[in-house]
């Protein structure tokens, strides 16, 4: 695990984004795994400027999001398709065709989830993973639990994680309960791994995730054992960290 010490969210952004446009210079028909959350959105950003001065081509790139929420329409403002198309999609030339996101509006969430998983290895597991982390260690919607998970799977999210995410609706009681995520093992297919934290909300579950023991209690901790796995995050992220 490489550890990329950050000034502050900018900086993260950038040095994030600068991971993924280096994997798509490299290999335009590349395949990205995508998150939602606050965290990614600068990286988004970034990427789209340059997309538009023209550096960074999304023609050929396919796209896999790590989850989406239970029970919302892809229309939903609160879905983790519009809020990929509202911070991405619609601002570069990416195929409408070639992005993924699991289908939040299907309520069988074993044929939701079992399509996901055809449609994930059909394409290939990702070049390149992006995931931010929950305050409690969880990655995409893996919440800590007494075991790994393995594809994408339907769960109940947390108290925790239920009251980190009302934030984006109106009412604590409008959160989904539960979502369709990728699962740990598909997440560890991916080539790279690169994980991206801001703040001092996050410096708990960033210590855990590096430097902690590899439990599900914290998910992210699995990464310790990924080959190819880069944190990007900053000062205030990495506070509880020691200075290597
Ligand atoms: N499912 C998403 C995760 O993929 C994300 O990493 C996490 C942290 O979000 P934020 O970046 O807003 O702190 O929130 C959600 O629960």
């Amino acid at each position: 695990m490489k550890i990329l010490r950050a000034k502050d969210y900018a900086d993260m952004s950038r040095k994030a984004a600068n991971i993924i446009s280096a994997q798509i210079i490299l290999r335009p028909d590349c395949v990205l795994g995508l998150a939602t959350g606050s965290t990614p959105v600068g990286t988004y950003q970034q990427l789209i400027e340059w997309y538009q001065k023209g550096d960074l081509d999304f023609a050929q790139v396919s796209t896999y999001n790590l989850d989406e929420y239970r029970g919302l329409s892809h229309d939903d403002s609160q879905s983790y398709h519009h809020f990929m198309r509202e911070n991405l999609f619609d601002h570069v030339n990416i195929d409408a065709a070639h992005t993924h996101v699991p289908d939040g509006s299907n309520p069988d969430a074993d044929a939701a989830c079992s399509a996901y998983d055809q449609a994930v290895a059909a394409v290939g597991y990702p070049d390149l993973q992006l995931l931010g982390i929950g305050n409690n260690g969880h990655i995409g919607f893996n919440e800590p639990d007494d075991h790994f998970s393995k594809g994408t799977h339907c769960v109940d999210l947390t108290e925790s994680t239920i009251q980190a995410n009302s934030r984006l609706f109106a009412h604590a009681d409008d959160v989904p309960r539960q979502a369709y995520t990728m699962g740990t093992q598909t997440i560890m297919a991916a080539r790279q791994i690169l994980v991206i934290a801001s703040g001092k909300k996050k410096a708990q579950a960033v210590y855990d995730m590096c430097y902690g023991p590899v439990t599900p209690a914290c998910p992210a901790s699995i990464l310790q054992l990924h080959t190819n796995c880069v944190v990007v995050a900053d000062e205030a992220a990495l506070t509880m960290c020691p200075a290597e």
